[in-house]
Formats: C-alpha cells, structure tokens, sequence
C-alpha cells in the first residue's frame, strides 16, 4: 500500500523556540491516524508542514506524492480540511452552502457533486434547512460534507466532534470509516480517549517529538503499566492515601472503584495488598486505559511548558 503522508526530519522553529524538532510520519492510503499531544505541542505546525500551509525550517517529505515545500499548491487542491471553527453561512440552506463551496472549488456539474455529497452524508432530508438552524451534530455532518465534496485524497480533521454528543460522534465516525475503507486518508488530531480509540493508529507529541506511536493496544503495552482496580464502601476517602503508596503513580475514580496504575505490578499490589488487609477494599487487576498511558506521558515528558 502507498503511503499518503511521508515525512523525515520534520523541524520548525518560531524565534528560539523550536516547536516541531525532527518529527517522522508515514501514513499509509486509506489509513486513519490520530495525532495526540498536550496544547501547544505542535500538531497543527506539524499538519500545517504536512500540508503545505507552512514551511519547515529542517526536513523533507511528500504528501499525496507531492514535495511539501515544492509542490504545495498541488497538495491544497488534494486535501480537505475540518478545523474546530467551522464556518458556514448560517442565513443559507445546507444546499446552498453546499453549492457555494462547490463554486469555490470549481466543481462541475456542481448540482451532482452537491446532490451526491448530501446523499452520502445523510443530508438529503434536511437540504432546504437553514445551516444557522441546526444542532451542533448536524453542522458537524455539514462541515464534513464540505470539506470532503471536492474528493480529496487526504482529510485533516482538528478536533472535529468538540461539543457534539454521543450519538453524533458515533454517527461522525461511522462516516470516516466509511470515507477511508474507500480509500480517503484522515489525519485527526484530538483531546478525547474515545476518538483515539477509533483510530487504526496513534501518533502522540510532546514539546515538538514522537513519544509515542503504534495502535491503541501497542501504545498501552508500551506504556509498561499495570493498572488494580479498587472496590469497597469508602474508595473516595481513600483515593489520597493510596497515591502516597509505593509503586502507586496515579489513582483515578472511576464510579465507586479507584483504577490505581504504576509501572511496577508487584509493588503495587504489595502495596494495595496491605491496606486491604485493614480497609475491607477488594483489588483486582484492571485493564490499563489509553488515558492512563497519556496521563503518564504528559507528566513523564512535562507539561507545564505550555
Ligand atoms: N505563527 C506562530 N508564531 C509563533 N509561535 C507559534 C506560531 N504558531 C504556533 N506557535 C507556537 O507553537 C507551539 C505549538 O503550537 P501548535 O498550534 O502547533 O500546537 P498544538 O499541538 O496544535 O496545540 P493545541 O492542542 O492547543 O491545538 C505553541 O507554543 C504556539 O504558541
């Protein structure tokens, strides 16, 4: 399989500080990565590199088969791009909006392209409705539907289903998987545990570089930790003195359990088994989160340089 996204030695500096610092990046067709990091860690320089949109000071790579610095015109044209801030003309119909982005981009026949765009998003039943009229899911559908009519190769999604609820998320990602088992590539960077689960492959930065990369389950295995699950009546009072505990590194409620994770199992549960000798709390071992892994990056690697 080609690879959509290849990329070495990626480095950008604003003044003297260097916010991307030698990132590598292959993505290959058709697949969906997600991009993880802290705030300010560099994901949007890196997408905006990726894409085109900004020069790096170091590196090289090609993007849809394009030279990034080179041919940056020819990559614009191939991709689509869903940032968080959406905007759309909220006085005109989610067919008119659809119609006027098609003229942006030229397409012809336009009432094709944009009556097959609402049918395969779903928004055929409500193209007479005014954009500044629906909920927060459906303008996310509209968003997509707009970003992805011109039949880009390549969609960049950041932070794509903020303020959307569960069922639209759901329906939200439905939609991306369908786009790339067709062949779309989806680069998505995000906050939330869930929309990094749903992606083929996790890419996650901190301060400019790579510190993680691999599928959710290899990116948890890689993690080294170990996570025991604490019940019993009084957990919440608990919870501070469990995090004083040796080989105790985080403790999380969970409900009326306590997920206590570190990297050493037989400390912790050295640990855990002795107050449960005098607290009637029962330990059992649990499942290491994706958020826990991150958690751990975002304090191994620092995050107080924002
Ligand atoms: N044009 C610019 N000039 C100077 N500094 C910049 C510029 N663009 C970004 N930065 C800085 O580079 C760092 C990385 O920003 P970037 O937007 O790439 O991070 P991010 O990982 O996308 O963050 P977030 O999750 O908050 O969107 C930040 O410290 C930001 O202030």
């Amino acid at each position: 399989m080609a690879n959509a996204i290849e990329a070495e030695g990626l480095t950008k500096r604003f003044g003297d500080h260097t916010v991307v610092d030698h990132i590598s990046l292959d993505v290959a067709e058709g697949e969906i990565v997600g991009f993880l990091g802290p705030n300010g860690s560099g994901k949007t320089t890196t997408i905006r590199m990726l894409t085109g949109l900004l020069t790096p000071d170091e590196g090289s790579g090609r993007c849809l088969g394009y030279d990034i610095v080179r041919e940056s015109d020819r990559i614009k044209l191939n991709i689509g791009y869903m940032t968080q801030r959406f905007s759309f003309y909220e006085d005109l119909t989610i067919r008119e909006n659809l119609d006027f982005v098609a003229r942006l981009y030229g397409l012809t026949p336009r009432r094709e392209h944009v009556d097959r765009t609402l049918d395969e998003l779903g928004l055929s039943g409500r193209n007479d409705q005014l954009a500044g009229t629906l909920s927060g899911g459906w303008k996310q559908r509209l968003a997509l539907a707009a970003s992805v009519m011109h039949g880009p190769k390549l969609l960049l999604l950041d932070e794509p289903t903020a303020g959307v609820d569960p069922k639209a998320r759901r329906e939200f990602w439905d939609q991306i998987h369908h786009l790339a088992a067709d062949g779309l590539t989806v680069l998505v960077s995000t906050h939330y545990m869930d929309e990094a689960e749903r992606c083929h492959r996790i890419v996650y930065i901190s301060y400019g570089t790579v510190v993680a990369r691999g599928t959710a389950e290899e990116v948890i295995a890689g993690s080294g930790l170990s996570t025991f699950v604490v019940r019993g009546k009084q957990t919440a009072t608990l919870a501070d003195r469990i995090r004083t505990l040796d080989g105790v590194e985080q403790v999380a409620p969970f409900g009326a359990e306590l997920h206590v994770v570190g990297s050493d199992p037989a400390r912790l549960q050295a640990s855990l088994d002795a107050l449960a000798a005098t607290n009637g709390i029962t330990i059992s071992r649990g499942e290491t989160s994706l958020e826990d892994v991150f958690i751990r990056l975002m304090s191994e690697h620092g995050d107080d340089r924002r």
